[in-house]
């Protein structure tokens, strides 16, 4: 053997060797003390802001705890709550009919009026979410994923379509089967000129994962606007669900056709359900005047009053 190769390998050794112990214990200290923090606890370091706080607790995903850390949070979040304290008229949806279904690209309806669609991993809640805006049971939902398998296409009251999609990133669908789900999917997306925008639904408890980014990286790539949708809050704390919520903010900001906001719901709930039909309903051009909105509310409730009596 060379006597470079064996200076090579020996020095580093003899200089450890001859390190004073003092010295060592210290080294090892600093690397102890500065390990690697896990992503876990780089979420759970996170620190949302009051307003952040508000808007949950404005929703009605819960109420922030009056003790222990967030004590000093919680008088500023009361009060913005008092100063801000405004009713939302109830933004009803006309009826939802289903009128096709596709399994393959061709047989994708032919484009009259605008179009939002529902997407995201299977089993997140999109066909639930879709029957909480509509306060409606005409969409199937079930337990377990993967049962939505074709592209659905619902009409509200003819001004505009909801489609919802089967989920992506599942390993209990056959590798063919999900490849033509993808590609139906895609042509859909990225062809469509009557689609206004697709909600990317994420589970609030498990956040973006791989497949939700690379789903993500397709969409800005082929220009279609999105926009991303936490499903399930109401299964998570609320101190979880801000920083979920304010991590996702960033994330969209990485994507230039990303709406630069982040729905948060509940369908079980309802929380935050009727401020996501105002924006569908703002995007497919079909937002009247609060006036409206107010009044049809107030009328509905005078006809529900009259049946009872
Ligand atoms: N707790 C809670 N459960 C929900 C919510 N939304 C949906 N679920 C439940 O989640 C399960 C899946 O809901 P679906 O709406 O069928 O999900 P999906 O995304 O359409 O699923 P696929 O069609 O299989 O892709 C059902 O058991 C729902 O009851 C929610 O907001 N909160
Ligand atoms: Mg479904």
């Amino acid at each position: 053997m060379s006597t470079a190769w064996n200076g090579r390998l020996w020095k580093p050794i003899l200089r450890w060797q001859n390190t004073p112990t003092v010295w060592k214990r210290t080294m090892a200290t600093a690397v102890k003390s500065t390990p690697e923090l896990s992503n876990r606890q780089k979420f759970n370091q996170l620190q949302p802001s009051p307003s952040i706080f508000s808007k949950l607790e404005k929703l009605g995903f819960g109420e922030l705890r009056r003790t222990g850390r967030y004590a000093a949070l919680c008088k500023v979040v009361s009060k913005n709550k008092d100063q801000k304290q405004t009713l939302e008229p109830n933004y009803k949806f006309p009826l939802l009919q289903f009128f096709a279904g596709a399994m393959i690209p061709t047989s994708i309806p032919e484009e009259t009026v605008p179009e939002v669609a529902f997407v995201g991993r299977s089993n997140v809640g999109k066909s639930s979410l879709i029957n909480a805006l509509a306060e409606s049971s005409t969409v199937r939902t079930s337990d377990k994923p993967g049962l939505t398998q074709q592209l659905n296409f619902y009409s509200v009251g003819r001004l505009f379509t909801i489609v919802d999609m089967p989920g992506y990133g599942f390993a209990f669908v056959d590798e063919d089967k999900r490849r033509l789900w993808r590609e139906l999917m895609e042509t859909y997306m990225t062809k469509r000129s009557t689609l206004k925008m697709v909600y990317v639904t994420i589970d609030a408890r498990h956040g973006l994962k791989v497949g939700d980014k690379d789903f993500l990286a397709m969409l800005d790539k082929n220009r279609v606007p999105f926009q991303v949708v936490l499903t399930k809050c109401d299964l998570i704390i609320l101190p979880t669900l801000a920083r979920r919520y304010m991590m996702l903010l960033s994330d969209v900001n990485n994507y230039r056709h990303a709406r630069k906001e982040v729905a948060l719901v509940s369908s079980r709930t309802q929380s935050g359900v009727n401020q996501l039909r105002k924006e569908i309903l703002r995007t497919v051009g079909n937002l009247r005047s609060e006036k409206y909105y107010v009044e049809k509310t107030e009328r509905q409730k005078a006809k529900q009053e009259d049946r009872r009596k």
